[in-house]
């Protein structure tokens, strides 16, 4: 019987989704031309949404999944997906961002040529019957400038082909660094001088506000004249009035088009110039593309309905497997102290305060606050919260969250400590991983103690006398809950003391209370770990 239903609402291609389709774990529904309301009408039913680019999944649609734990997307664009509003509903969103790339550099690269050598315009004149050889005299590559906006995966792939057609590329991305550029043999250039010395430019960036109208009338008027544009990446990165603009003054030569702003661009005026190549959307359009992307996208589904490791995560940061692997102790770790720390007071929580102690200093330490917000907020709010929407929970809920790194620490070689400070009061716990023992709690309050975070944990706060083990223990015994273990610590004879027992179920409700009655306990708390 399959555990999961997984949705399939654009066409993806089947051989791509063998891995899904073969599951025994699940059940695949293929329906690709639901209008949005049938959409929202029936995704209640299903664990995982899979689309392309026709399906706009819209906050909507996302609020009715009531059961959808993620959304694949076969490419790299998640324009068509509400990926805020997934987090807040926590929902995964993850992409195929390699199996497409090398078909949209060569889609690009082709429109290059095209556009240089006019061939979509003289192919038209000729199957229309007319040989003319005047009207299109083209332009060569050889040795001329192109200039490409967004240097990733696609960026890259576009500047290897380029140079090897003899031409000088410049590029521009935040993230490109001096040594990858020249290693690769561009010039890493800023978008002004791009854009002021450029024959060809290309861009292949995301669409965001930054790279909204990357290219317009500004950039227009410092470019060389008769520029030629491409976009074979999102509409709006080139602005389409002022490219119209352009392309009637002569200033821009040709423009080759594989986006609009409007998809599809019906009645768009760029349609009707004859110095514009154009394509529907084409790039990731091979069978290539198509199998690579579906793949992809089916094996991270897969991963994240089995509660596997997945990297291809658009609302979660990523993690590289090695590095994935070396915290995941200490995410397990850091939930089950979120979830006991949650456990130990009853106010509403202002701020929590995480320090990372010793190697666990070094590393990364996102996904470990991550883990330990989403225990101390599921300690409340149960199963509404994950690890995706945990940091928007806590921020929505107004939680201040502080995190110290320090590199030492005179007992433990790490130590993830935390501080859970409520309107009233402020308390601590502390967690370690041991090698060869595995994750200890290593303090509860001002107290040192030494076990493991699993099972049924009752806690006492109590006054430090003869016979209190004794009692708990009786009433546990009448009740027939067996103790695993226990752990008792005091500050001084006589003082506060707490113990800790970790006990094989959780007891009635009223062998609960009447515990909490003994006389001398202050404080008395139970959680499951
Ligand atoms: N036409 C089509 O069918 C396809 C279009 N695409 C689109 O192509 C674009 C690029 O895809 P990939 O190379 O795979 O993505 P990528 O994520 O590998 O590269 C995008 C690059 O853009 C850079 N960038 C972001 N903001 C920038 C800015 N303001 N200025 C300059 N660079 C900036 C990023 O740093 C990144 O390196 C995406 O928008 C994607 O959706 C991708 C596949 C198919
Ligand atoms: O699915 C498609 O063909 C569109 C591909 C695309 O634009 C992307 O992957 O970003």
């Amino acid at each position: 019987m399959p555990k999961y239903r997984v949705l399939v609402s654009d066409p993806i291609s089947e051989q791509g989704l063998g891995a899904l389709l073969t599951s025994p774990d699940v059940d695949v529904d293929i329906q690709t031309d639901l209008a949005p309301d049938e959409l929202k009408e029936i995704i209640g039913d299903y664990d995982a949404l899979l689309v392309r680019s026709q399906t706009k999944v819209t906050a909507e649609i996302i609020a009715a999944g009531k059961n959808l734990r993620v959304i694949g997307r076969a490419g790299v664009g998640v324009d068509n997906i509400d990926t805020a509003a997934a987090t807040r509903y926590g929902v995964v969103v993850i992409n195929a961002p390699d199996g497409n790339t090398i078909s949209t550099c060569e889609h690009t690269f082709a429109m290059l040529m095209a556009m240089a050598r006019k061939i979509p315009q003289a192919h038209g004149k000729l199957k229309a019957g007319t040989w003319d050889r005047k009207s299109f005299v083209g332009v060569e590559l050889n040795g001329k400038t192109l200039g490409i906006l967004g240097f990733g995966r696609i960026g890259a792939e576009v500047a290897k082909r380029a140079l090897a057609f003899n031409m000088r590329v410049l590029a521009f991305d935040p993230f490109l660094t001096r040594e990858r550029a020249e290693a690769l043999g561009v010039k890493m250039s800023t978008v002004d001088e791009i854009v002021e010395n450029a024959d060809f430019i290309t861009v292949h960036t995301p669409l965001t506000k930054e790279t909204k109208h990357l290219l317009s009338r500004d950039q227009f008027a410092r470019m060389k004249d008769g520029v030629r544009l491409l976009n074979c990446a999102r509409g709006g990165i080139i602005d389409e009035k002022a490219l119209a603009e352009a392309l009637e003054s002569g200033k821009v030569a040709a423009a080759a088009l594989d986006v609009f702003e409007e998809e599809p661009p019906l009645g768009n005026p760029l349609l009707d110039y004859d110095q514009v190549v154009t394509t529907p959307h084409l790039g990731a359009s091979t069978e290539e593309a198509q199998i690579n992307v579906a793949i992809d996208v089916a094996a991270e589904l897969l991963n994240i309905l089995q509660d596997k490791p997945f990297k291809n995560a658009v609302n979660l940061p990523s993690l590289p497997g090695d590095v994935r692997q070396a915290l995941e102790p200490y995410l397990t770790l850091a939930e089950k102290l979120g979830t006991l720390v949650s456990s130990l007071t009853d106010d509403s929580v202002r701020r929590i305060e995480v320090t990372y102690a010793g190697k666990l200093a070094d590393g990364q330490t996102e996904p470990m606050t991550r883990y330990l917000l989403k225990g101390l907020l599921s300690y409340h709010q149960g199963e509404t919260v994950n690890y995706v929407n945990a940091p928007f929970l806590a921020e929505q809920h107004r939680i201040a969250v502080e995190e110290t790194k320090t590199t030492r620490h005179h007992v433990y070689n790490n130590l993830l400590h935390v501080r859970l400070v409520t309107e009233g009061e402020a308390v601590t716990v502390a967690g370690t991983f041991i090698d060869g023992l595995g994750p200890r709690i290593v303090q509860i309050g001002d107290f040192t103690v030494d076990l493991a975070p699993q099972g049924v944990l009752l806690m006492t706060e109590h006054r430090d006398k003869p016979g209190m083990i004794g009692q708990v223990g009786t009433m546990l015994g009448m009740a027939e809950i067996n103790i695993a273990s226990m752990q008792v610590g005091r500050r001084e004879e006589g003082g506060r003391a707490l113990m800790v027992l970790q006990v094989d179920k959780t007891p009635e409700e009223e062998t609960l209370r009447a515990i909490e009655k003994i006389a001398d306990i202050t404080k008395f708390r139970d959680v499951v770990l």
